[in-house]
């Protein structure tokens, strides 16, 4: 198998230089449409797919964000892995605007989007208690640091629904009583479509911030997090460019499991099945449904 690189840019980070055959393609999904249109290309030999999560112009809100559409877009481009690039909060002092985080944990306070391909008609349960790739993660970790940026290794990362960003009181409560590390508004429901797509994902926070229960920084400030997002968005671009000689052209099976995924997941009967929820789930879940 051939390792496929997706890439989704996150605030600040709306395209990646360097492809080659670089090209803009609409990707029409049976969710709808995705954010953009992705810009796909060849690095050293790799296949590469980027999206940028908010669309060209950053028209989509972390609410408005169709997380399906472009899990599945990624997918039918023949994604084997994403990466998700984000811009985050801190909670902790040691992880600085800056520092990118390599996220391997999550707790998703979202509502009010969708967070299945499955449902009614097609019921499946996946495992999401590690939801990104260790591999691929370690992955991001090497390439980031190989262009000179301070890395942590692990982080949790609670996010929020917003648009808005915390109070003090939910900041301090997110710190403290839960021990997250970083915040943000998009990591889920993508890092969880990801798992049911079967894709390797890792997710690389990109420190903007301390959020606002810092005492010696006062509360978010976005023109603070929009300068230090566009010295963040050159490193995430100078990562992207490292990490498919790092991943190579061919991809030996997940040694986690990410791209079996849903082997056992569907509880569905065969006979039992909605033929129209199947025909949809074509992209994401072919290999299981035939
Ligand atoms: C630019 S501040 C808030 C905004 O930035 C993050 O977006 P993304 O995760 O796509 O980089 C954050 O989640 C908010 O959507
Ligand atoms: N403090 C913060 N809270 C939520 N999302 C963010 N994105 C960047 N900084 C953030």
């Amino acid at each position: 198998m051939d390792t496929v690189l997706g890439i989704i840019g996150g605030s600040g980070v709306y395209q990646i230089e360097g492809l080659e055959d670089a090209g803009w393609t609409a990707v029409d999904t049976p969710w709808g449409a995705p954010s953009d249109q992705v810009l796909t290309g060849r690095l050293d030999g790799v296949r590469m797919c980027f999206l940028p999560r908010h669309g060209r112009g950053h028209v989509q809100s972390p609410s408005s964000v169709n997380y399906r559409a472009n899990i599945d877009a990624l997918k039918r481009l023949g994604a084997s892995d994403v990466i998700s690039v984000s811009a985050c909060g801190s909670f902790r002092e040691q992880m600085a605007p800056g520092d990118f985080v390599i996220v391997d944990q999550y707790i998703d306070r979202t509502f009010g989007r969708e967070k299945s391909f499955f449902g009614p008609g097609c019921v499946a349960h996946v495992s999401v208690a590690h939801p990104t790739c260790p591999r691929l993660s370690a992955a991001c970790a090497q390439a980031a640091r190989a262009n000179g940026v301070t890395v942590h290794d692990g982080g949790t990362y609670l996010a929020m629904e917003g648009p808005q960003f915390s109070t003090l009181a939910e900041s301090r409560l997110y710190r403290e009583v839960w021990g997250c590390d970083v915040v943000g508004m998009t990591g889920m429901p993508e890092a969880k479509l990801a798992r049911e797509a079967e894709l390797c994902y890792a997710s690389v926070a990109m420190i903007t911030d301390y959020d606002s229960w810092h005492p010696d920084h006062g509360e978010v400030d976005i023109g603070d997090i929009i300068r230090t997002l566009l010295g963040n968005a050159d490193k995430a671009r100078g990562m992207a460019a490292g990490l498919p000689r790092l991943l190579g052209a061919a991809r030996a099976p997940c040694p986690h499991g990410c791209d079996r995924a849903l082997e056992h997941a569907i509880l569905t009967r065969p006979e039992a099945r909605d033929p129209a929820l199947v025909a949809r789930l074509q992209a994401v879940a072919g290999r299981v449904l035939g």
